[in-house]
């Protein structure tokens, strides 16, 4: 009897074991005899399990070590350095790719990849009109654009951000209550985004609540299960992109009467510049639909990124207390010989108060208030977003899919694929940052542009906003640090959950 029950389980862990190899491997052969024929050589890798792929191991990754760390260096480790590896990932047969080369060259290539995101997220972020979006239309929406990356364009919007950036920490202060810091930094980093991208001033308030409030019900979405079904938070962030449309069409109708009557007039938001050239009298005829979609991407990815890294740097300053806690200790103490010993100890950690201190030192009357040429003298404190942008990162994938089949390092990928760049594995890299996970600004003063340091993208479909964010952020910082500190009160918590009081000083 006691035999029999040893055998039964023996046999069932077996079989188990045997099903568990086979499932293991049958998407492999799958995609194998699928693409065997002699036009295509993928390269090697592990296509996990049937329907979900790799997508346990990915996500316990990001559990783990938040960096994925886990994740790459199982390719790396199993089918060697060569930068690219088969996978299946977001329900698509996939390579991951793992060398800046390769992913500056699959990045720059806008002739033969795509977006490749996966169609839930797709849904999410934007809604096509009716027939799609042509080349024409989408070449004339990045020129028209395309403003928002100049100069000439952020000096016009920068009166607007320190306007929006001194009145927040101003309230915030006043209040005097504690406040949920990622949280409330969302409002006024969505209120610069409205009047680049729509001009805010000439909104009715309640519309703009409107846009905030059913986009919050939108970044639920996207971290939650692409369940479309009423209750679940997918299916609520897909109601409010709807809401969020019907919006943008009231504010296109109303604005479009304006455009009419002040042509020839400058335009001073990405909206109207829009609509004063949606025909561009070389046969492109930008639609609505266009516009609206253009208008319901900038809404996903223009505010929240901003606040997050506002947050978070905020957060790193605090949280490494001798950075420039010491050097206010230090530049108020006017002690010569302690000065030079603190200085020698904590050089780079002055640095950041110091650089702000001196900008107003240098302005020729105290009444000055901050201007938009000291924003480039702020090299420290570009230094502390660079680092930021670096850690902060860690969790983001650029996703393309290849339109045609591509020969990519001696590769050749079949049609319909994703290419899939984990940043995490370029800006958690040790042999490019000493010790990946400390917050160290100063590793930036020997460091030129690192070819692996991509937290915007690269290549046409790089991140229109990259400029205003450096810009937007600067203005936030350089109030904080001069005039701000913040009282945690669980000092331990995450940096997006951090809730804490503001106080003037
Ligand atoms: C810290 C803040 C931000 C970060 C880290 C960030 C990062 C990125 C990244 C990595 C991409 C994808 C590039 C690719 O797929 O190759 C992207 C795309 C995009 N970003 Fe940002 N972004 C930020 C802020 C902004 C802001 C402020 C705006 C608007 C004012 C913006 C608008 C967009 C748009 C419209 C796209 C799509 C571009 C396209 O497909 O042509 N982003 N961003």
């Amino acid at each position: 009897m006691e035999f029999d029950s040893v055998f039964l389980y023996t046999a069932l862990a077996v079989g188990v074991l045997t099903i568990c190899t086979v499932l293991k491997r049958v998407n492999g052969w799958f995609y194998s005899i699928k693409f065997s024929s002699k036009e295509y050589r993928v390269p090697p890798g592990d296509m996990g399990w049937p329907f979900i792929g790799n997508m346990l191991f990915f996500f316990r990754s990001f559990k783990l070590g938040g960096d994925l760390g886990t994740f790459i260096s199982y390719f790396v480790t199993r089918f060697g350095a060569g930068g690219m590896y088969k996978s299946f990932m977001f329900g698509k047969p996939s390579v991951i790719i793992t060398t800046p080369e390769i992913v500056r060259k699959v990045l720059m290539d806008d002739d033969n990849f795509d977006l490749g995101f996966p169609q839930y997220l797709r849904d999410l972020l934007g809604q096509e009109p009716t027939g799609g979006t042509t080349i024409k239309e989408d070449k004339l929406i990045r020129r028209l654009t395309a403003p928002i990356k100049n100069h000439i364009s952020l000096s016009s919007y920068f009166d607007c951000i320190k306007k929006i950036a001194k009145s927040s920490f101003e309230k915030w202060a006043d209040m005097g209550e504690p406040i949920e810091l990622f949280a409330e930094m969302r409002r006024p980093a969505f209120d610069v985004l409205m009047q680049v991208l729509i001009g805010g001033d000439q909104v009715a308030p309640h519309l703009l609540d409107m846009v905030f409030k059913q986009n919050s019900y939108r970044f639920s979405g996207l971290h939650s299960l692409p369940i479309n079904f009423p209750g679940f938070a997918y299916n609520k962030a897909l109601k409010a992109r709807k809401e969020i449309v019907k919006v943008y069409e009231e504010i296109i109708n109303e604005r479009k009467a304006m455009i009419a009557n002040t042509k020839g007039e400058p335009r001073t938001n990405l909206l109207d510049t829009m609509l004063d050239t949606q025909d561009d009298g070389e046969g492109t005829k930008l639609r609505d639909g266009n516009i609206v979609k253009t208008l319901l991407w900038y809404t996903f990815g223009g505010y929240e990124s901003v606040a997050r890294v506002a947050t978070k740097a905020i957060m790193h300053l605090e949280r490494n207390p001798e950075f420039y806690q010491k050097a206010k200790a230090l530049t108020l103490a006017h002690i010569p010989l302690i000065s030079i010993i603190f200085a020698f100890i904590f050089a780079f950690r002055c640095l950041v108060y110091e650089e702000q201190e001196d900008i107003i030192k240098r302005r020729s009357s105290p009444n000055d208030g901050l201007n938009f040429d000291e924003i480039s003298q702020m090299k420290y404190l570009s230094k502390v977003i660079n680092e930021t942008l670096r850690m902060g990162s860690t969790e983001t994938v650029l996703f393309r899919e290849a339109n045609t089949t591509v020969n990519v390092n001696g590769y050749s990928v079949p049609k319909g694929w994703k290419f899939l760049t984990l940043l995490g594995k370029f800006h958690m890299d040790p042999n490019v940052y000493v010790k990946p996970k400390e917050f160290n600004p100063s590793r930036w003063d020997d460091l030129d542009k690192p070819a692996s340091f991509l937290p915007f993208g690269i290549g046409p479909k790089m991140c229109p906003g990259a400029n205003l964010v450096r810009l937007e952020v600067s203005v936030f910082l350089h109030y904080y640090i001069l005039y701000y500190r913040i009282e945690q009160l669980s000092p331990k918590s995450e940096m997006e959950t951090c809730v804490a009081r503001i106080k003037k000083i």
